[in-house]
């Protein structure tokens, strides 16, 4: 007791500070119970997800499905007499209520039976949702123009009332004031909202597939996710900062998918400057390796259209090789000497040094290169340049999805045991965590990653035009392709080979020894140990590698401590993989994985009702069922709890006085 009393004279400040949100001994006391009861509830749901690289689509569809967890509600609220077929339409509904409602309304020959029999079946799904939720925690998750009504809906007990009357007159009055639609849609929002608790993104929105900006927005509109930086994703983030690298890098990205839709449509950023110098400069040039990759499924192409792609690509890459010899230059640190390539090629003789060997150049037409200084660009080229920097630094949706990522994002993430990063903790060949000097001092392991998240942010939040700013956006291109960066994992990204050079020997890029190691749950172990992780129940989860499925590897490694998610979201690697994406499942009961199907497009999922097929794989199961209290927010809840108990004997004390 007298221990306590001093505990609340020494922090009395922050108590008076508390008494402004708990006024008085009821108004804390009643928090104290709200929170234990809090505490006693089954842990949320966590979804992870990673490696979606611009799949806009099946995304959008997997974050209306709650991979598949909504669909399992409604099979089991409208039971096996409702058929099939009108299950999935219902469940197409909850997923695309905006555009699956005029197709619906417009087949009824009785609508207010439909609207009323819909609305019936939403709130008992949406009970089902909630039911693991206190009713606190629901409500401020109500959409604001239903929030008293579905509050009614949602928590009426019906040993009080007739279920069927009472419903049914709140619903009437919906129908009649002509709100039914909209009300559907909020339902349809709330349920997909209750079924997910938190949502982790382990990396690489963007490159390959069409819409990462789309992507972009729904992740800023999700109630609840956090962004562990892939390697693709903070190239992005140097574009936003101006970076001229990492401009010309996304560009040369983005074209050699022909993936213009995002750059233009998306971010506005105007590719004209590019595409003139590109026509005036590449016209008769050798465009034979430059052509974009093509999705049949997307096309189909005009000749014109991937001949003019093909040139702007060429003209960009050509930029970015030059400029990749300017970064060298400037970052000693980074190790990369030898990889400026524009200054080991033998313009006379078509030929090209690499890592000491001569090879003969696939394409030695470089009309914009001056073989005495070929790290410099030309003047059109700088013109066109300092043109799409501005571009992509005016362009205002991609800045807030680049403070997006910043600001929900980093290096690595921890939560509820779980620790999550993109690529790799780098490692040495004989196991131990690789040391890197930058900046004239050692890093490793979490050092190393934390190093890393700073300077990043460096590149953005500097001022600039200052050496900061510099060094950090130089950066984020490092962790782009850098061989010690935590986010790439490989030892060289060889870009300028596999266009330049045939022998695929010089194509082959090394992963980090982590991927051998980590497989050997010891090495995981000692990883999670690094990151003050509990070493038997923890888990690694990374993106980054695809997971080929289809050759029977597994996504679960090292006797169950890491689980790798990359499972080729991408369209490009559903071949490599077999599937299309993972999402990693983490509830109460414990851990499953989700593995989806390929998903055609969602005018054919709203039309046809058709969704994607998941199956799941439970691989680890609770001995009990985790609760809130057992998470990290848990235990700061039950942290809060306490400080309440003292606030509630300050007021006892009279030390802070009580308002009504
Ligand atoms: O298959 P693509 O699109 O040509 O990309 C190959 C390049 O992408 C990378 O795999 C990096 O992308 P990921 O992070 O998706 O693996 C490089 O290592 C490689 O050089
Ligand atoms: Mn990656």
């Amino acid at each position: 007791m007298q221990d306590q009393s001093a505990r609340v004279r020494k922090n009395l400040k922050y108590l008076t500070l508390l008494a402004r949100e708990y006024p008085n001994i009821a108004a804390a006391s009643s928090e104290i119970i709200n929170l234990q009861a809090i505490l006693k509830l089954p842990k949320g749901t966590e979804h992870f997800m990673s490696d979606l690289h611009g799949e806009a689509e099946a995304f959008t569809h997997i974050v209306n499905n709650a991979s598949g967890v909504i669909k399992e509600k409604v099979d089991r609220v409208l039971g096996p007499g409702v058929p099939d077929q009108e299950r999935a339409e219902f469940a197409t509904l909850i997923y695309y209520p905006a555009q699956k409602l005029d197709e619906l309304k417009e087949r009824q020959t009785d609508l207010n039976a439909w609207y009323r029999q819909t609305l019936y079946r939403l709130i008992d799904v949406c009970r089902v949702v909630s039911s693991k939720h206190t009713r606190s925690f629901v409500r401020k998750r109500l959409p604001k123009n239903y929030a008293y009504i579905l509050d009614e809906l949602l928590h009426a007990h019906f040993e009080d009332h007739d279920k069927e009357f009472y419903y049914g007159q709140i619903l009437s009055s919906i129908i009649d004031v002509g709100r039914a639609d909209d009300f559907i849609e909020a339902m349809c929002g709330l349920i997909k909202n209750l079924a997910v608790f938190k949502l982790h993104i382990v990396g690489d929105i963007f490159d390959r597939g069409p819409r990462p900006d789309q992507i972009m927005e729904q992740l800023l509109n999700h109630h609840s996710v956090d962004i562990q930086w892939g390697n693709h994703d903070v190239v992005w983030m140097g574009a936003a900062a101006g970076s001229l690298i990492c401009i010309a890098t996304v560009l040369r990205t983005s074209l050699a998918y022909n993936n213009l839709e995002a750059l233009e449509d998306g971010y506005g950023i105007n590719l004209r400057p590019l595409a003139l110098f590109a026509e005036s400069e590449y016209r008769d040039c050798d465009m034979h390796h430059f052509y974009p990759r093509t999705d049949e499924a997307r096309g189909p192409y005009h000749r014109s259209e991937l001949i003019r792609t093909a040139r702007m690509h060429k003209a960009i890459a050509i930029i970015m090789f030059k400029l990749e010899c300017q970064v060298i230059d400037r970052n000693p640190d980074f190790e990369l000497e030898g990889r400026d390539f524009l200054r080991r090629i033998n313009y006379r003789e078509g030929t090209v040094e690499v890592e000491g060997k001569c090879y003969p150049l696939r394409d030695d037409d470089f009309p914009t290169v001056n073989p005495a200084d070929p790290a410099r660009l030309t003047r059109q080229e700088q013109e066109v340049m300092e043109a799409l920097q501005r571009s992509f630094m005016e362009s205002e949706r991609l800045q807030r999805h680049v403070r997006f990522l910043f600001s929900k994002g980093g290096v690595y993430h921890i939560e509820n045991g779980n620790l999550m990063f993109h690529g790799a903790v780098p490692l040495t060949d004989s196991g131990s965590f690789a040391v890197e000097t930058f900046e004239q001092h050692g890093y490793a392991g979490r050092a190393l990653m934390d190093y890393c998240d700073e300077r990043a942010r460096r590149g953005y939040f500097a001022p600039e035009g200052s050496a900061e700013r510099q060094s950090g956006e130089d950066f984020l291109w490092y962790l782009w392709c850098g061989k010690l960066s935590p986010l790439y994992g490989r030892d060289k990204m060889t870009t300028f080979e596999r266009l330049f050079v045939e022998d695929p020997a010089t194509h082959t890029e090394t992963k980090n020894p982590y991927y051998r190691h980590v497989n050997d749950s010891k090495m995981a172990r000692a990883i999670l140990a690094e990151f003050g992780l509990d070493q038997t129940h923890s888990h690694i989860v990374n993106g980054h590698v695809p997971v080929r499925a289809a050759d029977g590897e597994t996504p679960v490694k090292g006797e169950g401590r890491l689980i790798v998610i990359d499972g080729g979201f991408c369209r490009a690697y559903h071949e490599k993989t077999g599937i299309a994406g993972y999402t990693l499942v983490y509830n109460s009961r414990g851990m499953s994985l989700r593995q989806h199907q390929p998903f055609e497009s969602a005018e054919k999922a709203i039309r046809e009702n058709l969704d994607i097929a998941s199956t799941v794989e439970v691989f680890e199961t609770c001995e009990k069922r985790t609760l809130v209290g057992d998470t990290d927010n848990g235990q700061r809840l039950a942290a809060d709890v306490e400080d309440l108990k003292l606030l509630v004997q300050a007021y006892q004390m009279g030390l802070v006085k009580e308002k009504t």
